[in-house]
C-alpha cells in the first residue's frame, strides 16, 4: 500500500487508529479455547467487528512466535485474512529486526513478501546496512524505532552523543539512506512533548505512536505535537482496546472502546 492510499483511507473513515493484535492466551475469553484456532478466531472476532473504524492492524510477532509453529500459522491466518477482506487496511508486523545485511534481507522476504505485510518495524541500532535491505522493497514500509515508548528508551536513546540526542540522530541519519521515501517511524504516545522537535527533523513522514491506552498516552497531546496536514500519524492502542472485556461480548466491547477513540480523531480532524 502507498502512503497516498493510507492519507486517503484516513480521510474516508475519519481515523488514524490502529489496533494491535497482541493475542495472549490467558487474556482471551475462554469459550474461544475450544476453538480449533483460538488466536484467529479472536483476532477474526475483533477485526469483523472494528475494521470500519480503523486504518491499520499491528500484530506483534512475539505474541504469536510465544506459541510455536500453531502462533505462527494463525499469524498467517490473520494477514490472509486482511489482505484478502480487507486489502484497504495497512499492515504491521510489529516484529523489530534488524541484522546484518544479508539476514535483514530474509527478515524482508518473510515479512513482506511471504506473509505480506505492508510493513515491519526494524530497530537501527546495527545501521545502514541492517535497515537497507528492508527499504529495497517499493510500497513497504519500514518502520524505525526512533523513540519507544518505554521508560528504558532514556538509557540511550536520549543521551547526547556527538551533540545531539541519539534518537534524533537516528532521524537525520535514516534520511540520508538508499530508498529513505519508504521510511515511517516509530513515537512512544508517552513521549508527545517530544514530538514538535521531532516533526522538525521529519516533518512530513508517517509516525507510529503506541502507548494509548494502557500506557497511559495522550492522544490530544500527541495530535498537537506530531500531526501534520497530512495526519501523517497511525495511533495504535492494543490491550486498551481487545481485552477491554473478557467475555462473550468481548468484540463489541472491542468495537465500542475502538469508536471512542475513532469519535475522538473525528473531532480532531475536523478542528
Ligand atoms: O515504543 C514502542 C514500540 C512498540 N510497542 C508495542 O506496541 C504495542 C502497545 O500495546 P498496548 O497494549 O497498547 O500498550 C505492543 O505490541 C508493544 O510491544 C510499544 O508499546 N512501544
Amino acid at each position: 500500500m502507498t502512503t497516498t492510499q493510507l492519507i486517503s483511507e484516513i480521510q474516508k473513515k475519519q481515523s488514524f487508529l490502529c489496533i494491535g493484535l497482541d493475542v495472549d492466551l490467558n487474556k482471551i475469553p475462554q469459550h474461544l479455547l475450544k476453538e480449533e484456532d483460538p488466536i484467529f478466531a479472536f483476532n477474526k472476532a475483533v477485526i469483523d467487528a472494528t475494521h470500519h473504524l480503523c486504518v491499520a492492524y499491528k500484530p506483534n510477532t512475539a505474541f504469536y512466535e510465544a506459541y510455536g509453529i500453531k502462533g505462527w500459522k494463525a499469524l498467517e491466518k490473520t494477514i490472509k485474512y486482511l489482505n484478502d477482506k480487507h486489502p484497504e487496511i495497512f499492515t504491521i508486523a510489529d516484529a523489530k529486526r534488524g541484522d546484518i545485511g544479508n539476514t535483514s534481507t530474509m527478515y524482508a522476504k518473510a515479512f513482506f513478501e511471504d506473509l505480506a505485510f505492508d510493513s515491519v518495524t526494524v530497530a537501527p541500532y546495527m545501521g545502514k546496512d541492517s535497515v537497507e535491505p528492508f527499504l529495497a522493497f517499493e510500497n513497504k514500509h519500514t518502520i524505525l524505532l526512533a523513540l519507544t515508548s518505554n521508560q528504558g528508551a532514556f538509557d540511550f536513546q536520549t543521551k547526547t552523543v556527538d551533540g545531539k540526542e541519539l534518537y534524533k540522530q537516528v532521524l537525520e541519519t535514516s534520511k540520508t539512506w538508499k530508498n529513505a521515501h519508504n521510511l515511517m517511524y516509530v513515537v512512544g504516545a508517552t513521549k508527545a512533548e517530544y514530538l514538535a522537535d521531532i516533526r522538525k527533523i521529519i516533518p512530513d513522514s508517517f509516525l507510529l505512536v503506541p502507548g494509548v491506552g494502557a500506557q497511559g498516552g495522550n492522544l490530544q497531546e500527541v495530535c498537537k505535537y506530531g500531526m501534520n496536514t497530512n495526519v501523517s500519524l497511525l495511533i495504535n492502542s492494543s490491550r486498551g482496546i481487545i481485552y477491554a472485556s473478557n467475555g462473550e461480548d468481548f468484540a463489541q466491547v472491542a468495537a465500542s472502546k475502538a469508536k471512542e477513540l475513532q469519535e475522538e480523531m473525528q473531532v480532531i480532524l475536523t478542528q
